[in-house]
């Protein structure tokens, strides 16, 4: 399973072209601030329409510019984890993982709440709201929510940013277990080149 996407993206006046290829496992992308890194993780979930281009996920071809392609992003079942989380603040961290699970589709759940609440070690936290919540546990919830949806893929945009250099660590192994245990492919974000060097099979600089 691996991305493949040779787009040109457009932001108000501006266009980026972007190229990944072929690139199984965890894919970095990284570059300056503004060059179109979390707006090509939004193309990738359907929520920016390329100008031209392809874009396809484990040879499921997700949008042809050519062909007339464009699935919708519930079609495209992305695990997106946003730079800024998105939890639901009014909502429990039990009732935010399990809206991952709703939205699945029933044939492709494969994780349970149980499950993954022990794999990212936020058993304890189910009852609590979010903004009681650290930084590095809001970002556990927010890649188990990502999680229990059944991605084909997961999407995530700077995960280590808002963490000191420990919760770093920590949430760097977990990407690498996911992507063990689960064989997802993982396009990341990252400002933290030298850390996301370690972690990533392939960087692409933009
Ligand atoms: N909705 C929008 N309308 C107009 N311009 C936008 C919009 N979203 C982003 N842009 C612009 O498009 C460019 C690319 O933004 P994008 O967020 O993809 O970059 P980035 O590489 O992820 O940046 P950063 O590292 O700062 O997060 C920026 O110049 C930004 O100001």
């Amino acid at each position: 399973m691996s991305f493949e996407i040779d787009v040109v993206l457009a932001r108000g006046e501006r266009e980026f072209a972007v190229r990944v290829a072929g690139a199984a496992g965890i894919t970095a992308l990284v570059g300056p601030s503004g060059q179109g890194k979390t707006s090509t993780l939004d193309a990738v979930a359907g929520l920016l329409r390329p100008v031209s281009g392809r874009i396809a996920v484990g040879g499921t071809v997700l949008f042809d510019a050519g062909q007339g392609i464009d699935l919708p992003p519930h079609a495209r079942a992305a695990g997106y984890v946003f730079q800024d989380l998105r939890l639901f603040p009014h909502l429990t961290v039990r009732d935010n993982l399990l809206f991952g699970w709703r939205h699945a589709a029933p044939d492709r759940r494969v994780l349970g709440l149980d499950e993954v609440a022990g794999f990212l070690d936020i058993a304890p936290l189910l009852g609590r709201r979010p903004h009681t919540l650290s930084g590095g546990e809001a970002q556990r919830v927010a890649i188990g929510r990502a999680l229990l949806s059944a991605p084909r893929f997961l999407l995530m945009d700077e995960p280590l940013t808002a963490l000191d250099p420990a919760r770093r660590e920590g949430v760097m192994a977990l990407i690498g277990r996911i992507r063990d245990a689960f064989a997802l492919p993982v396009l990341l974000v990252s400002h933290q080149q030298d850390e996301v060097a370690r972690l990533a099979d392939r960087i692409v600089a933009l």
